[in-house]
């Protein structure tokens, strides 16, 4: 259960003063989740989402997180919507952290998508790399390679204890990135963590999409590399191509792939299993004193990055 930071009723009965959304009901902390401490809020208004943010969330970013959701939801995107407090701010502080209330999105994650589902993701995701373009505020990948550096480094030889040779997987596939990472492909805004507890389905169609807060400017190719590394392995490891097929032909149904997009895109697939390794990893080892949190196993993504980096995935994701 992700809740780090705990809220006593009176800190959020002065917090939820600030709001206009109606006399609190109910609070509860939220399982899911691993990086924010988050809260379901009902109040006499209806259901709201509060997120307390956490450790990897930079106070600096939020303005960037929270006006990308309120330019997504105006442009016809179904995200969640910052709420404004009475003085018209969308961001606060409670006990002691950032604070955001956001309004509810119906609907849930698959666990095991079909192609089908492979297919809206990919579709949407593209939606999303359309719907980005105009929004002004910009904010670089803080886990680009040059983010991925101090976390391979504060891993260090502790990787071995969880899987061996890991430490030295992880330094080679440094030094692979080093020299092949594309620069050069087009870029926009990204998710960045369109995993499928993110993206909502009600009733089998795609209901709308959450947690903006790794959203960034990047290459547009490398977020539907995350998107093909969360959703298209079965719950062996395997991957599973025609869930990829699907998902790439949704893509470019609504956004062609460029040819140097496609090309770089094996690569892009194995830099992104490196990425969630290094933060799974990092969070597996570094659990905080006191914080109910389930930290998520490293070891799946090892097994997706050699995978990535042993098979030629070109043909087997229809790119060629
Ligand atoms: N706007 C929303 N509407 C409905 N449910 C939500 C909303 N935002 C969050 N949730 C619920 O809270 C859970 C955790 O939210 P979120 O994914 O943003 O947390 P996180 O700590 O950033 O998690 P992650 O590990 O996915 O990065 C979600 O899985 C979902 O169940
Ligand atoms: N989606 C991430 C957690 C959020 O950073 C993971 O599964 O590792």
């Amino acid at each position: 259960m992700a809740v780090y930071t705990q809220v006593s009723d009176a800190q959020l009965a002065a917090f939820l003063g600030q709001y206009d959304i109606g006399r609190l009901v109910s609070c509860k902390g939220i399982a899911e989740g691993v990086e924010n401490s988050n809260f379901l809020l009902q109040t006499e208004q209806g259901m709201f989402i509060l997120t307390l943010y956490e450790k990897r969330v930079a106070a600096h970013d939020l303005p960037f997180f929270i006006g990308l959701m309120d330019h997504l939801a105006h442009k016809g995107f179904v995200c969640p919507l910052p709420v404004r407090m009475k003085n018209g701010d969308a961001l606060g502080e409670l006990s002691g952290r950032p604070a955001a209330i956001v309004t509810f999105l119906e609907g849930m994650g698959v666990k095991e998508p079909s192609a089908d589902h492979c297919r809206m993701a990919g579709e949407t995701l593209a939606r999303l790399h359309l719907a980005g373009e105009e929004f002004a505020i910009r904010r670089k990948n803080a886990l680009d390679p040059s983010g991925w550096r101090p976390l391979a480094q504060n891993a260090g030889a502790r990787a071995d204890a969880v899987e061996p040779g890991l430490a030295a997987l992880i330094a080679d596939e440094m030094a692979f990135h080093d020299a092949h990472w594309p620069t050069d492909l087009p870029t926009g805004v990204i998710h960045a963590d369109f995993f499928k507890d993110n993206v909502f389905f009600l009733n089998d169609a795609l209901s709308g999409v959450i947690d903006f807060y790794f959203a960034c400017n990047d290459m547009f190719a490398y977020d539907l590399a995350i998107t093909v590394n969360a959703w298209c392995f079965d719950g062996a490891l395997r991957f599973e191509s025609d869930k990829a097929k699907a998902m790439i032909e949704g893509y470019q149904s609504v956004r062609m792939l460029g040819d140097a997009e496609k090309l770089a895109f094996g690569t892009l697939c194995r830099g992104a299993a490196l990425r969630f390794l290094l933060t799974r990893l990092n969070d597996w080892l570094d659990v905080p004193t006191g914080a109910l949190v389930m930290p998520h196993d490293p070891k799946e993504f090892s097994e997706r990055l050699r995978f990535f980096r042993d098979n030629s995935i070109d043909r087997l994701m229809g790119l060629v």
